[in-house]
């Protein structure tokens, strides 16, 4: 009766996708595999002797860390799961579960028993997912016409850099870009033609940028934010005035402005030393009052509030 037990214990353990194995926690030898491990991993059920036949098979990159935390959680008698890579016969690896049971006699670890379970199918859809994630993780933060930074990125980086140019009581700049009379560059090239000019701008806009900590974005239409840290007022509006010049020698057509033949800028420059309750939005607000002086003294220029500071340009400005 027993043996007929046994037979069907052992039957029901050979035919389940699980992999079931004993290891005999005192000579650290496998008293038992089961004869699924040869098709998952090549193996012969023979080749499994002892607890380091396991070990030398997990990848290197997890394999000390696996191994170490399967002999602590063993001699403390704690049940216990491990993902890792296990290697094949012919050299690959498949990632399997370890889920492990702990057996005590008088306090002392003399057993351990568990199953294997296959995860690769599983291991390859978290793969996906986390590449997805990833890449709309990335689309939430990009404007998709241009490539740069969107508002919500902005908004990010401000929050960062402003917190941290209130701490240090460092200057910190904004330059806001709005491409001048755009709605009748649209009304003559068309909208797709308008796309471009757009794209064209960011580039350019883009180009000029030379520190790490400075950041460009899309704030909407045909308007641009740049956030400079750590960045003074003259140093800013030399970049302004940088920008713009960039911005006139690409010669982007523009036949239907009053301003130029070609497409041109206007900019509004605002630097802050934060106070400890100041807001970063007054940055953007200040700097916009000051694109709007701009539009209103007939665009294609810089406005700023107040005389230009005298501290001496350190930035290395990209020669145009
Ligand atoms: N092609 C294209 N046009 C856009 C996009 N976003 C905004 N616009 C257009 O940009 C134009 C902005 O027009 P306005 O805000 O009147 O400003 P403006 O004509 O540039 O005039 P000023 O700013 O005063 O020089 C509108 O016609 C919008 O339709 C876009 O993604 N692509």
């Amino acid at each position: 009766m027993n043996e007929d037990k046994d037979g069907l214990y052992k039957t029901l353990l050979e035919s389940t996708k699980a992999i079931p194995w004993k290891l005999n926690w005192i000579t650290k030898e496998f008293e038992y595999i089961g004869p699924q491990i040869e098709s998952l991993l090549g193996w012969t059920q023979q080749s499994w002797a002892t607890a380091q036949d396991w070990i030398d098979r997990i990848h290197p990159d997890e394999r000390e860390q696996t191994a170490n935390l399967c002999i602590s959680q063993s001699d403390f008698g704690v049940d216990h799961e491990a993902d890792y890579r296990a290697l094949t016969a012919d050299g690959g690896y498949v990632w399997v579960r370890d889920v492990v049971h702990v057996i005590r006699e008088n306090g002392v670890t003399t057993a351990l028993v568990g199953f294997i379970f296959d995860i690769s199918e599983r291991k390859k859809m978290e793969d996906v997912l986390l590449r997805l994630n990833k890449q709309l993780e990335s689309l939430s933060f990009h404007d998709s016409l241009t490539g740069i930074a969107n508002r919500r990125m902005y908004d990010r980086a401000l929050q960062v850099a402003w917190t941290r140019a209130q701490r240090n009581q460092n200057p910190i700049s904004l330059i806001i870009f709005d491409i001048d009379q755009f709605k009748q560059y649209n009304d003559h090239y068309g909208h797709a033609a308008g796309d471009k000019c757009i794209i064209e701008v960011a580039d350019t806009l883009n180009n000029s940028i030379i520190r790490s900590t400075d950041m460009l974005a899309r704030y909407g239409g045909e308007e641009f934010v740049l956030l400079l840290a750590n960045t003074n007022k003259n140093e800013a509006i030399e970049l302004a005035e940088t920008c713009l010049q960039l911005i006139a020698n690409k010669r982007i057509p523009h036949a239907s402005s009053t301003v130029s033949n070609f497409i041109t800028v206007s900019a509004g420059v605002c630097t802050m030393i934060p106070t400890d309750n100041s807001d970063p939005v007054s940055l953007f607000e200040a700097a916009d009052k000051m694109l709007y002086a701009a539009k209103q003294k007939g665009r294609n220029c810089i406005e700023y509030s107040g005389p230009r500071s005298s501290v001496s340009n350190n930035r290395n400005l990209s020669g145009i």
